[in-house]
């Protein structure tokens, strides 16, 4: 049985005592509200991790992910976190391969299968995000360019690592546009990057792995996103910045 999961990815939002808060505000209404059974991540950024980390102590389903983590173990790469350091502070999992990390920092297939090898090294948990561009969509180029983006950063892994993996397929057109793939092409998508993973790893392996949609998911539309057979939850940026959306979110399931 795969993981429903609703994950934040707050981006480059929120000073500290915000990011206090809305954990706060998270962790009271999952305290006082009757969800289903969810794994619910809040993406923080790196500053946040030690302080929710120790928030989330007390609550069974609530998780904590990072939004990147350098490739490799330390050293002289100034500026950058390494896995060990996220591990060290509580952290659950960390999100790789983001479209907006690849645009504006250049991240590769090749270097995301390195930050993959380092992350489970060291305990974390890859969400990793696949997700085509409307350029290729148009082309009706999306389904090979999804799956080679897995097959390049993922199917070097064996399988006992591979099980461990979330993918979180986020069309680049979709994020933060207000613009949602339909529920169809969500599905499609995610059954398409099943049948993949089913035919490197096996279809046991495929029906367990968690394929999470993301792309101007919000309240009004996660409902039919997740009613969806192979759609595993979301990984939502605005609406995760209101602890109410993220919270009517979680409960659409
Ligand atoms: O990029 C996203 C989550 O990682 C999606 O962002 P929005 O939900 O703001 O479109």
């Amino acid at each position: 049985m795969r993981d429903k999961i609703v994950a934040g990815n707050w981006k480059m939002n929120n000073d500290l005592q915000e990011g206090i808060k809305l954990t706060s505000e998270v962790v009271n209404m999952v305290q006082d509200e009757v969800m289903g059974n969810v794994r619910i991540v809040l993406g923080t950024p790196f500053i946040h991790l030690t302080n929710v980390a120790k928030m989330l102590t007390e609550s069974e389903n609530i998780f904590l992910a990072a939004q990147n983590c350098n490739e490799h173990e330390s050293g002289a790469y100034t500026g950058e976190v390494s896995a060990s350091m996220l591990s060290s502070v509580g952290t659950d999992y960390v999100i790789l391969g983001h479209s907006e990390r690849r645009e504006y920092f250049g991240e590769t297939n090749k270097q995301l299968a390195a930050k993959v090898d380092i992350a489970l090294g060291h305990g974390l948990i890859p969400i990793f995000c696949c997700g085509e561009s409307l350029e290729i969509r148009e082309a009706n180029d999306h389904f090979e360019f999804v799956c080679q983006q897995l097959t390049e950063s993922l199917f070097h892994l064996d399988t006992e690592a591979f099980s461990k993996i979330v993918i979180a397929y986020e069309p680049i057109w979709a994020i933060g546009t207000g613009k949602t793939a339909t529920s169809e092409q969500a599905q499609d998508m995610h059954a398409k990057l099943r049948t993949h993973i089913a035919e490197k790893y096996g279809t046991s392996i495929a029906d367990d792995t968690s394929i999470l949609y993301g792309g101007s998911c919000k309240p009004s539309n996660a409902q039919e996103l997740f009613a969806c057979p192979d759609v595993d939850g979301g990984l939502i940026g605005g609406a995760s910045l209101k602890s109410r959306d993220f919270i009517d979110i979680v409960k659409s399931f």
